[in-house]
């Protein structure tokens, strides 16, 4: 596996689509363990290696204090601080915990007082957004996830919005009108019941994201193999990060989602 990141190399690699044709596959593994971590726990995501190995990707932890649920991204195992020379990305939702938006460590458009002018903008990297299933009659839940899509050269485009949002209050964002719509998605079955992530618990959850169009070509599959460990197999146009991300929101807790 030719493409597999050197310690070095692992910011480029976790925000760099998969190779063409291949199944990235990774483990999420969940602490709960200790003081606050029944509601805050670490997330660990590692790749697995075809020799067995893991290799330490991202961390991901929800912040405190936070008006909404905010997760911070790390590629530091230990280090999840805002300041943190790990901080990669974030995982911001609306009040509701219905929409979730994917962000990489650049500057807050909106910051206050002012975002200095050598500041880079931040990148929306994926927009969530969880069809409203009050008491969860309506079966599992079922999600939209949108990226920006891909130029010719087969890379993301960059979408930083001074203040159009990638997922727009009304709908879909009008960045560029370049989003890869991942389409309406259900965690179909795929093995066995599903219940949705959000029940711990409950049997085995396998999920597959599914691209709209097309053939199934599946884009991100996960599902809990253990009660505190998931798969995560994400395929092209998805990075780690994205992938890392939408799981990630997958787990928090929703008000109108369950
Ligand atoms: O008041 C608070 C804590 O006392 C929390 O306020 P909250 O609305 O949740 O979050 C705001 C805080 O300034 C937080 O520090 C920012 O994240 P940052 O530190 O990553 O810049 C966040 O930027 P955003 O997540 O919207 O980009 C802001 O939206």
């Amino acid at each position: 596996t030719p493409w597999l990141p050197r310690p070095e190399e692992l910011e480029g690699f976790v925000l760099r689509p998969a190779p063409p044709g291949v199944t990235v596959r990774c483990r999420i593994s969940r602490d709960r363990k200790g003081v606050d971590k029944g509601v805050f726990p670490f997330y660990y995501l590692h790749l697995e290696r075809d020799d067995g190995r893991k290799l330490f990707l991202m961390s991901g932890r929800k912040r405190k204090k936070s008006k909404t649920s905010n997760y911070l991204i790390s590629l530091d195992p230990i280090d999840l601080s805002r300041d943190g020379d790990g901080f990669i990305g974030k995982v911001r939702s609306n009040v509701l915990g219905t929409r979730f938006t994917v962000f990489d460590n650049g500057t807050n458009p909106d910051k206050k007082p002012f975002v200095p002018e050598t500041a880079p903008i931040r990148q929306e990297l994926a927009a969530i957004c969880y069809e409203t299933n009050v008491l969860g009659f309506r079966g599992p839940r079922k999600m939209t996830v949108i990226i920006p899509g891909m130029n010719t050269d087969n890379e993301r485009i960059s979408i930083r919005p001074k203040n159009v949002r990638l997922l727009g209050n009304t709908g879909w964002g009008t960045a560029g009108g370049k989003l890869a719509v991942l389409g309406n998605l259900s965690w179909d079955t795929a093995v066995g019941k599903i219940t949705a992530l959000g029940y711990p618990g409950h049997g085995t959850a396998v999920g597959k994201l599914t691209r709209a169009r097309g053939p199934q070509y599946i884009v991100l599959q996960f599902g809990r193999v253990a009660p505190d460990v998931f798969t995560m197999d994400y395929r092209a146009p998805l990075c780690a990060l994205q992938a890392f991300a939408i799981c990630l929101s997958s787990f928090d807790g929703k008000l109108a989602c369950e």
